[in-house]
């Protein structure tokens, strides 16, 4: 559904969380439009599974503003159009899986689609009478969606809605998701360590690391504004990359025997980079290398920018 108001989905400002005094998020600026499909990516730690929950109204902000639609999460007016789903997939083991679903539509009195979350259920051959407590980690993953599909809302937050189901489940559960988002104009935020499957069903990316966004934007834009050079090492320089490159705009390199490979900024139709010849191999990364590449950046601590809580965290 269009927002007539034309906010993002979702917008941070500045926005900060601590947990007994260490930053979880740290001064964070994100703004994801509506009507896209945005992977949230990051090592084990960066801040994903909270930056969710707070867009979900869960958790409060330790410093900064969060908005759902302009408004703020946990009012009647977020609550509605927010659909989450936490990592722990949290459902009562002994209601049927019928009995779950019965409670979404009790919950959601109005704007509660019953075919869109049985459909879910019954692609993954899960009995209706079925306890929720005897499901695989799977099928509860299923159950746990259908639940989030079923409440028809704006935006959808999944935090590693893909984790528990095999890999022919998670196309399924993929595509399913692109259709929504297609049919509906649903605004999806799910965050996935499975990097490789990502670019099939997301056409934009949020990379955290350390409770700093380090990346985000449209996937394709993104992949075209780098590149990905393998070319011979020069033994002379401690990077292996030639003398006369422009190491600015390098991300992450790295030496494996004779030969150097860097994912490195640019703009499309840009030459190739000084110091690099016809002999270099120079193509277009795939997110998977792109998001690599900047993660691997991200853990150097040189190019990584401090996490230390802002005077305004420290103080809350
Ligand atoms: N309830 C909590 N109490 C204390 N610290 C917490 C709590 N929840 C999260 N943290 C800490 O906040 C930081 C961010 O955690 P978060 O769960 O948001 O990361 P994540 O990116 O979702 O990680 P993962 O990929 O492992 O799920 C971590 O250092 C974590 O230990």
């Amino acid at each position: 559904m269009s927002d007539p108001t034309h906010a993002p989905a979702l917008r941070a400002t500045r926005l900060g969380r601590l947990y007994a005094g260490r930053p979880a998020l740290h001064a964070c600026d994100a703004e994801l439009p509506a009507g896209h499909i945005t992977a949230l990516v990051g090592p084990n730690g960066a801040g994903k599974s909270t930056l969710l929950q707070l867009g979900a109204g869960l958790l409060r902000p330790s410093s900064g503003e969060i908005r759902v639609f302009g408004h703020a999460p946990g009012t009647a007016e977020a609550r509605r159009r927010t659909a989450f789903l936490a990592q722990e997939k949290p459902l009562h083991a002994r209601f049927t899986v019928a009995d779950t679903l019965r409670m979404g539509r009790m919950l959601n009195p109005g704007h509660w689609d019953q075919a869109a979350a049985e459909r879910l259920v019954r692609a993954g051959d899960i009995p209706l009478a079925a306890r929720v407590g005897a499901l695989s980690g799977g099928s509860r993953t299923r159950v746990a969606l259908a639940l989030v599909l079923g409440k028809r809302a704006d935006l959808l937050l999944l935090d590693e809605p893909l984790a528990d189901l095999d890999p022919l489940a998670r196309h399924e559960v993929m595509s399913l998701l692109m259709a929504e988002a297609a049919e509906h104009g649903t605004t999806i935020v799910m965050s996935s360590h499975v990097l490789a499957e990502l670019d099939e069903v997301c056409d934009r990316v949020l990379l955290l690391a350390g409770g700093v966004p380090r990346l985000a934007g449209d996937i394709q834009e993104l992949c075209d504004g780098h590149i990905w050079l393998t070319g011979r090492a020069d033994p002379m320089e401690e990077d292996g990359l030639p003398r006369a490159f422009d190491r600015g705009a390098v991300v992450h390199c790295a030496v494996s025997g004779r030969q150097v490979t860097a994912l490195v900024r640019t703009a499309p139709g840009a030459p190739l980079p000084a110091g690099t010849d016809e002999r270099w191999i120079a193509e277009t990364p795939s997110l998977e290398t792109l998001l690599l590449a900047h993660l691997r950046g991200a853990a150097t601590p040189a190019t990584a920018p401090t996490t230390a809580p802002t005077t305004e965290e420290a103080a809350a």
